[in-house]
């Protein structure tokens, strides 16, 4: 449904001239050049939910912006919908965007039109008759909680609502695309949550595709199927969310997630911490189990057939849309080779272990 392939964005600055002092002016001066994207490829099916994630400056901007054109990639392709986009003429890319909507972080509604008129707003740019944009905004209305609010105006309204104005505009053209730049990150967390559930919903009934961007974890948890996480312009990794949230493969990742889940050892532990294992050592390890391991009584078990003690510093239990994850930081006690066993042994259950590091023994 949407293919970018080796998609690169090099912004030229200009303007760089300074009225600093040539000295100052050398270290202040920015490059020239920035390149936002980096050769990213990235395919999100037909009817699924993709996030992109990634610290501010990331790209996620840019990235979104070239899947409507709003920006134009350097180089590349982008074929949305069976149509490369960067082919087309003026015209013919005005036609492909009403196929592909999109919702921003400030709903950019126009203040003069009620809500009703806000939403009639692509329809009448297409030039439908007045009968038949009723027929389409009525049920947009009410598809996204609006029908009582059509007459009010956006300063009587709160963000959620605006942006539930937002969401039934960019579906008036009917759009086999959403495309969500930051929609929820000007929310509290309440309305955050029922403007995902509207979001799910209307992937649900209509098979509408969606690429989302967000620097917020529960965006992802709550309704991707996949993600993406950027970095400095390149995609670095891609997964299945329940994936994500059992092991994600780089640093960025992990850093994300427990700076999401709130995981890590207590501070006077990571100070103790190790690299490598010594002889009088223990390991402290991150552990993630889903599906059946999350009711087996495994560290039990461990402690039976490993003879290790297992010392739990933190747990708990995330649900991450129909799956359970099981999350614990624990020091694992014993000699070492009783520690490699019960590594062994969570590993060949399906746990994925992470060894923290090794702290020396007390005793
Ligand atoms: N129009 C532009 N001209 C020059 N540089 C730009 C332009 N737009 C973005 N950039 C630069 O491209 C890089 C990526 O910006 P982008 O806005 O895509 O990041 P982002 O991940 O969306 O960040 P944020 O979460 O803060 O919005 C940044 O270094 C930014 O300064």
């Amino acid at each position: 449904m949407i293919t970018l392939s080796n998609v690169s964005k090099t912004y030229h600055l200009t303007g760089t001239k300074s009225r600093l002092p040539f000295a100052a002016r050398r270290r202040d001066t920015p490059p020239r050049t920035i390149e936002a994207l980096k050769s990213v490829d990235l395919h999100v099916p037909q009817g699924s939910i993709h996030g992109v994630i990634g610290l501010s400056g990331a790209g996620k901007s840019t990235l979104i912006r070239c899947v409507n054109l709003l920006e134009r990639p350097s180089s590349g392709s982008v074929v949305v919908d069976g149509q490369e986009m960067t082919d087309l003429s003026a015209t013919e890319l005005n036609q492909a965007r009403h196929r592909i909507g999109m919702i921003f972080q400030h709903f950019n509604l126009l203040t003069t039109r009620n809500v009703f008129d806000n939403v009639a707003l692509p329809l009448e740019l297409m030039g439908l008759k007045r009968g038949a944009i009723r027929e389409r905004v009525l049920p947009l209305l009410e598809l996204t909680g609006l029908a009582d609010k059509a007459r009010q105006f956006p300063a009587q309204l709160s963000g959620g609502q605006k942006q539930r104005v937002a969401i039934a505009r960019a579906l008036a053209s009917e759009p086999r695309v959403l495309l969500c730049d930051e929609a929820t990150s000007a929310l509290d967390p309440q309305t955050t949550g029922s403007i995902l559930t509207l979001l799910r919903e209307i992937n649900q009934k209509l098979g509408l595709t969606i690429l989302l961007i967000t620097h917020e974890m529960e965006v992802v948890k709550s309704i991707c199927h996949r993600v993406s996480l950027i970095s400095d312009g390149e995609l670095v990794e891609e997964a299945e969310v329940g994936d994500f949230f059992t092991a994600p493969r780089t640093r960025l990742g992990r850093e994300f997630l427990n700076d999401f889940l709130q995981l890590e050892p207590p501070k006077a532990l990571v100070e103790r911490l190790e690299e490598e294992p010594g002889e009088h050592t223990h390991p402290v390890v991150r552990l993630a189990f889903s599906g059946d391991a999350v009711s087996t009584p495994l560290i039990s078990r461990l402690a039976r057939e490993c003879g290790v003690d297992v010392s739990i510093l933190q747990a708990k239990v995330e649900s991450i849309q129909e799956r359970t994850l099981g999350l614990m930081i624990a020091e694992l006690l014993g000699s070492p080779e009783q520690t490699c066993r019960a590594i062994d042994y969570l590993e060949t259950h399906d746990l994925h272990v992470e060894v923290l590091g090794h702290v020396q023994r007390d005793d």
